[in-house]
């Protein structure tokens, strides 16, 4: 039996159902959602949607992304976001779309004690850059973006690891693993000590197997198959 996950698992999405259904699982202490995942939502009233949020997630952190794309749009946008609740921290995007550094915002935002957590971040440098950028002692979340960089051939782990130790030289700070690919990287996260990790519901789901005897879910998944192939109605030796 392997141990219990040291890491905080949160969900990643919009849909307001889905977020309900991981805050019960008992498995969920945090929820993050991006305008990407808004649109594939269909959310047509942004304040409308955090409000219904917020009225059901009163204890735990909700992360909202900005959509403005330059730094005075943002500082606006991250404002009005913030005050929505306290548990809101506010997602700002490492860069703008034109590779502009919102680490100015960044500083700003915190040393007014607006809780942020910046997102799409790929590099050491980049963390080092909001590190820097953060005031001590505010609530901050850093997401480094595991399974994009994995997706490029790179291993994230090394990266991951380094960014752990620039996060633990600033108090407040904590390391969130974005887009993992699959649950084993929720153990990946656990074992580097990362703080927190988010992930889609189907992710969160598949931590049922933890533990699961692998000769057991050998037998299951041939039944599965069988299943399957009767119920298609029809054979090979036709
Ligand atoms: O907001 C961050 C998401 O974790 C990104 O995940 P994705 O790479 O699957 O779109």
């Amino acid at each position: 039996m392997s141990k219990a996950l040291s890491i905080k698992v949160f969900s990643d999405g919009a849909v307001l159902e889905t977020m309900l259904h991981d805050l019960n699982s008992g498995l969920v202490t945090g929820f993050t959602t991006n305008p990407s995942l808004m649109k594939k939502a269909g959310i047509t009233s942004y304040i409308g949607f955090a409000k219904d949020v917020l009225k059901e997630i009163t204890d735990y952190p909700v992360s909202f992304e900005v959509f403005a794309d330059d730094l005075e749009g943002m500082e606006q946008e991250a404002r009005r976001i913030a005050a929505l609740g306290d548990n809101v921290y506010v997602k700002i995007p490492v860069t703008n779309s034109k590779g502009e550094s919102t680490a100015p915002l960044i500083d700003r935002l915190t040393a007014e004690g607006i809780k942020v957590n910046v997102t799409a971040i790929f590099t050491v440098e980049q963390v080092r850059e909001v590190v820097d950028a953060l005031k001590s002692g505010t609530l901050a979340v850093v997401s480094v973006f595991a399974g994009r960089i994995a997706d490029t051939g790179v291993d994230p782990m090394p990266i991951m690891r380094e960014a752990l130790a620039i996060c633990r030289q600033k108090e407040g700070v904590e390391l969130l693993w974005a887009s993992p690919r699959e649950t084993f990287n929720i153990y990946q996260a656990d074992s580097l000590g990362v703080d927190i990790i988010t992930c889609t519901s189907d992710l969160i789901k598949k931590l049922e197997l933890k533990d699961k005897d692998l000769t057991e879910y050998s037998l299951e998944t041939v039944q599965m198959f069988l299943r399957d192939s009767s119920s298609l109605g029809f054979t090979i030796l036709e």
